[in-house]
């Protein structure tokens, strides 16, 4: 086992889809490190490896090459057990769909994870963190019940609940409305600022303007890293990146 000061890096990672000449490369080789407490968006056109990368760092798919390393743990030749109990332990997703089980209500998809982790709730902070997230006449609706800001909310409360180290968010506000878009993000960041590490994937310019830095993948590879990302910056940023991938398959 080897340990690093970032809770979540990749060195090196490469990751193709398929083989010879249909094979797709998805990653082309990428290094970053996300340090604890940092808040970071994954942006680029579509196909350009921002949920690979996500997956990859998650240890959901694994690299052809390259390593990851996930909470101190370097995830090569690790077995799915050893990667789920891995992620129950320290990792939260918060997806577009919202991934929640539907038979079972707020609280118990809230406490969920702990209890498979073999840990038991503290009810009292889960009561605290149901309340932050607005959810408190909610507790024994289910998923069907409630409306997309709202499932996205219990999401929130499920990383926010399991103090997980790293929370991975693959276009958590794809599917909700502006309004409940900017509390959710502000959710997100309120994760960061009490220590945890968010990586995001997100199309969305004010969405990753709630980050503390920006990457932007192009064909597999990180092209540009933004700084106290401001909206306009990162709109024009991408259009810059659109406009150059557009001329590149006009040369091709
Ligand atoms: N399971 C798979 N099998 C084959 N090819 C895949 C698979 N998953 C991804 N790819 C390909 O790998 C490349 C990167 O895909 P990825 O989903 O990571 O991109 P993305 O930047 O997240 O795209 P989007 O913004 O459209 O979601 C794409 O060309 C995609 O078609």
């Amino acid at each position: 086992m080897t340990t690093t000061g970032s809770p979540v890096r990749l060195d090196s990672v490469k990751k193709t889809y398929g083989r010879g000449e249909s094979g797709v490369v998805a990653l082309a080789g990428v290094s970053v490190e996300f340090p604890a407490g940092s808040f970071t968006a994954v942006m680029g056109p579509s196909g350009s490896g921002k949920s690979t990368l996500l997956h990859c760092a998650a240890g959901l798919d694994r690299p052809d090459t390259g390593s990851v390393t996930l909470v101190g743990t370097d995830l090569k030749g690790r077995t799915e057990t050893q990667l789920t109990e891995l992620r129950r332990e320290h990792v939260a997703f918060v997806f577009q769909s919202f991934n929640l089980m539907p038979a079972l209500n707020v609280e118990e998809n809230i406490t969920l994870p702990m209890l498979l982790a073999g840990k038991e709730p503290d009810r009292a902070w889960i009561a605290q963190v149901v309340e932050r997230v607005g959810l408190s006449q909610r507790v024994r609706h289910r998923p069907g019940e409630l409306s997309g800001g709202q499932q996205q909310r219990v999401a929130i409360a499920r990383a926010l609940a399991g103090r997980s180290a790293v929370t991975f968010a693959d276009e958590p506000t794809g599917a909700l409305d502006t309004s409940t878009a900017l509390e959710v993000l502000g959710l997100l960041r309120e994760l960061a600022d009490a220590g945890q590490t968010i990586v995001m994937v997100t199309h969305d310019p004010v969405a990753a303007s709630f980050a503390d830095e920006v990457l932007f993948l192009v064909d597999g590879q990180i092209v540009t890293k933004m700084a106290s990302p401001a909206v306009e910056m990162v709109a024009a940023e991408l259009a810059r990146l659109g406009a150059r991938a557009k001329q590149a398959r006009g040369r091709q």
